[in-house]
């Protein structure tokens, strides 16, 4: 059992830093140099809320807390810059599973180009997680959730659909289709995109945290719009097909109304070609709300803590 700057030491062994950091891990705070406008935001991951240990690796968890981060860094159009991760666990908590924890978010931080530079350790009775991250929008205008236009192309890149129908296995006690349950435990952020639909001219972005209607009604309320999602448009992948067959649910609920595969999903002016790797899946109209083939959705938008 290692004391608790026993285990920062561990933990913190080997960082990768940025040219930005000034002051790195292990004083009072860190240090950042950045060029343009600072960008914040912050997520946590709650045992039995968003994880379950019995599903989990230390690892995955791990991935997983710094990938839904920088993926609200790269739905603002943003460079990812670094992170500082808050943890809290049980007392007697096997120590292996917070360096195992640690090692899999400082290997996400290596994907994701993000320096771990600062965090927390507390005990509590369940493990909850707190990641904060930093980007830099390096002179280039923040892709909001308030610029889409009536005539935008609604455009996503990354998967949709995988991470919720692992969810449903997982809570099966099934661990197959794997790369549905793989999706769920660590989602696949689609890095670097969000600079490339800034690039691109996106009007509106955001990352698919809850699920696609969901999140695309913020971006229809903020910019005042109405969207409209084209089911033609929309590909279900085998691997979902096979698990709504399994479990009897209508495959378009997973790809529309499934969170946590953090694809991006963005508005972009009509005729603008779209990046490499993304779709389109509708259309901006004038108007309010979210449709979908032109109807109201009459299942579930999204994910709702509190619903
Ligand atoms: N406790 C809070 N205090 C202040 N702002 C909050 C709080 N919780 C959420 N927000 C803000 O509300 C907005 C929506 O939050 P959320 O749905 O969690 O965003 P996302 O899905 O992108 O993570 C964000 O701007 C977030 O910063
Ligand atoms: C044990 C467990 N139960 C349920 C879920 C499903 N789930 C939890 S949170 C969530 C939505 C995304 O999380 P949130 O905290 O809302 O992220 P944000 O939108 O703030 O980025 C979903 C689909 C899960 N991942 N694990
Ligand atoms: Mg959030
Ligand atoms: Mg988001
Ligand atoms: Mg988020």
């Amino acid at each position: 059992m290692s004391s608790e700057f026993e285990l920062i030491d561990t933990i913190t062994a080997g960082v990768v830093v940025g040219d930005d950091v000034v002051v790195p891990v292990g004083d009072d705070a860190a240090v950042l140099s950045l060029a343009g406008h600072t960008v914040v935001t912050t997520d946590m991951l709650i045992e039995n809320v968003h994880f379950k240990r019995q599903w989990s690796s230390a690892r995955s968890i791990g991935r997983k807390a710094i990938a839904v981060n920088v993926s609200d860094l790269e739905a603002m159009g943003a460079r990812p810059s670094s992170v500082v991760i808050a943890l809290a666990f049980p007392k007697d908590l096997d120590q292996q599973w917070v360096v195992d924890f640690e090692a899999g978010a400082k290997e996400e931080c290596v994907a994701a180009g993000v320096s771990l530079v600062g965090g927390d350790l507390s005990s509590s009775a369940h493990v909850a997680i707190c990641v904060t991250a930093i980007g830099d929008m390096e002179g280039t205008a923040p892709v909001t959730r308030a610029g889409a236009r009536p005539g935008d192309v609604v455009a996503v890149c990354g998967k949709l659909g995988w991470a919720s129908a692992g969810l449903v296995v997982l809570q099966r006690g099934f661990g197959s289709p794997k790369d549905v349950v793989a999706e769920q435990l660590t989602p696949s952020v689609p890095y670097g995109q969000g600079i490339a639909a800034a690039r691109a001219g996106a009007t509106a972005m955001l990352d698919v945290s809850d699920g696609l209607l969901g999140d695309l009604a913020h971006i229809a309320e903020s910019s005042q719009v109405l969207i409209d999602v084209d089911t033609a448009l929309i590909e279900i992948p085998e691997q979902v097909q096979r698990v709504a067959a399994a479990t009897g649910k209508p495959p378009l609920g997973f790809v529309l109304a499934g969170g946590e595969d953090h694809a991006l999903a963005a508005t972009f002016p009509p005729g603008a070609p779209l990046p490499v790797g993304w779709r389109r899946v509708g259309t901006v109209a004038e108007g309010s709300g979210v449709t979908v083939d032109g109807q109201p959705w009459d299942g579930s938008l999204g994910w709702d803590h509190f619903g």
